[in-house]
């Protein structure tokens, strides 16, 4: 759904420039109107947290906000959507810009609006586009280009624009999002079926709820994973003595939530604050009473999987920016840690200094200049190097086991802890990964049936019909048709694990290959070591038990 924003002029203006209005409005499921910048942001930010399925998410459509008056700079406009909100699909356009870029933009927000309606084509646009410097220089002199214009989520520009804007910044916040009062925004509901039974500041009801194994972040809300994210982090802090003021911590899980892409089957900001949980719990019992390095973890946790495109290292062609960039080594694990670095640097830098205080106290082997333990944390999620941690578990005694290594096995095993999960809970997980593994199918499809083309070229119609034979019928359209299913049929409470097993048979032959081949020897050996730890493989036991007893 794409929404057109009047930021201080009204739908006449906007007519009398473009004098083809009626074809806006035809791009457009809505119009709002905003006094100004603020309450623009104001607006991303409640649209972003409503209730999944959440049709105003700004990533299955393409919005554009009209400015009325000049007072606004457009590269400052875009800074902000790269560094805080980068997953929207945001365009700013003058009102009074010449009516031939108007031509051209509408344009391009017509082709990219059809693209990201396709998920398998999306998930590639997203890993591989990257806009061209002409793309940027229409910002600057309006000139039309007829390269795809820059509005659509990449990882490249996602990369590049927060790296840059953050240091044109100097990794200031500027007052348009200082500004912004997050607990307002959490607090207020379009309708009361959104209002929560506890709200903010109800600390120890969600320190509770995140304090036991049996968490499902998918039974919350993304107003609840923010407020628990929070209460977590903030305790964690106080714990370790780190300044952070509560609008700034809400601001930095706002931008964490809007770095994910929520629409991802899988690899979303649920996966990440389930991440975190797991790792919050881990750190109590491995590393007990050591803040500083818990606060750290749990950080890595939030924030190891930013950007992720719901698919994996291995679907990223050899000739890309991003495998030449990161040497093809670790691509997507580089590519979170340095997302997530720059929301760090900007939003809680003391934390940057002590996560790299921590490494050289620790004589941690800190080799290059970004080397600390948030990206030691991060590149240990990368499954390519399982067998290497495995390893050091077999060899090593407790006594040899160092620090660092501890760090990399508690936030490995929170990464793939959804499997020690009661069954229930470990059950929908399996669900979402299957359907992640299919959208990798299924984009695999396409890039053997594809020339690798990097721009955003037009859409054929029959390239839009390839794509409805190769992607899932109906996932086509619109995400909503994925998030009905998801929430009506399948995950809602009470859940139905045999219905779930009758829609998707393969699940229990897909969970105990994982189990089989990485999950159970990794576990195991874990709980030989640290024995606190033996309930983990006790619930892997039983859940295989059940998937042995369903895959006949
Ligand atoms: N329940 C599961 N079933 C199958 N694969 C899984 C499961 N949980 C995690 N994984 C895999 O483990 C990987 C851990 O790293 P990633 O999050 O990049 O991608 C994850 C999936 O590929």
């Amino acid at each position: 759904m794409s929404t057109l924003f009047l930021v201080g002029c009204h739908k006449t203006a906007v007519e009398t420039v473009t004098s083809d209005y009626q074809s806006i409005e035809k791009n457009f499921q809505r119009v709002v109107s905003v006094s100004g910048l603020h309450s623009l942001f104001h607006k991303l930010y409640q649209d972003r947290i409503q209730t999944l399925p959440n049709r105003w998410n700004y990533e299955t459509g393409v919005s554009m906000v009209i400015l009325g008056t000049d007072k606004y700079d457009i590269r400052q406009l875009v800074s902000l959507r790269d560094r805080f909100v980068p997953t929207f699909n945001l365009r700013f356009v003058m009102l009074n810009d010449p009516v031939s870029h108007w031509k051209q933009i509408l344009k391009s927000i017509k082709m990219e609006q059809k693209l990201c309606k396709l998920r398998v084509r999306r998930m590639n646009h997203w890993m591989h586009h990257h806009h061209h410097e002409a793309d940027i220089k229409v910002h600057e002199d309006c000139q039309d280009s007829d390269s795809c214009e820059y509005n659509l989520y990449t990882m490249l520009n996602h990369l590049s624009n927060a790296h840059r804007a953050n240091t044109e910044a100097n990794s200031t916040i500027p007052n348009i999002i200082n500004d912004i009062e997050f607990a307002k925004i959490l607090s207020h509901y379009d309708n009361e079926l959104e209002s929560l039974p506890h709200g903010l500041h109800d600390k120890d009801y969600y320190l509770n709820l995140f304090d036991n194994w049996n968490f499902s972040a998918l039974n919350l809300t993304t107003r609840q994973l923010i407020i628990g994210g929070f209460h977590i982090l903030s305790t964690l802090a106080e714990q370790a003595n780190i300044e952070v003021s509560e609008n700034h911590l809400l601001l930095l899980l706002f931008t964490l939530e809007a770095s994910y892409h929520q629409i991802n089957r899988f690899h979303n900001f649920k996966h990440a604050i389930d991440v975190m949980q797991a790792t919050w719990n881990l750190c109590k019992i491995l590393l007990p009473e050591n803040h500083e390095l818990t606060l750290l973890i749990c950080l890595a946790a939030i924030g190891h999987d930013i950007g992720h495109p719901g698919t994996n290292n291995s679907l990223f062609w050899d000739e890309c920016d991003l495998s030449k960039l990161f040497k093809k080594t670790s691509i997507l694990e580089n590519f979170h840690f340095q997302m997530f670095h720059e929301i760090i640097r900007t939003i809680w830098p003391n934390v940057l200094e002590l996560s790299t205080n921590i490494l050289i106290k620790n004589q941690f082997n800190k080799v290059l200049d970004d080397e600390c333990i948030i990206k030691k944390a991060i590149l240990a999620t990368d499954m390519s190097f399982h067998s290497n941690y495995v390893q050091v578990l077999t060899d090593k005694t407790r006594s040899e086991i160092t620090t660092m290594e501890i760090i990399s096995f508690i936030i490995k095993a929170a990464d793939i802890s959804n499997v020690t999960r009661p069954l229930d809970v470990s059950a929908k997980w399996a669900y979402l990964i299957t359907l992640e593994f299919k959208d990798c199918a299924n984009l695999q499809a396409y890039n053997e049936t594809h020339e690798h083309g990097f721009s955003c070229e037009e859409l054929s119609l029959e390239e839009i019909e390839k794509l409805r034979i190769i992607d899932e019928k109906g996932n086509n359209d619109d995400d909503m048709s994925f998030e009905i299913e998801l929430n009506d049929n399948i995950m809602k409470e009470p859940f139905q694990l045999l219905v779930l097993l009758e829609n998707y048979p393969m699940i229990p032959k897909g969970q105990l290959f994982f189990i089989n081949t990485f999950a159970f020897e990794f576990f195991n050996k874990l709980s030989i070591q640290f024995p606190a730890l033996k309930f983990l493989i006790d619930n892997i036991n039983s859940n295989k038990e059940y998937w042995l007893s369903k895959s006949d």
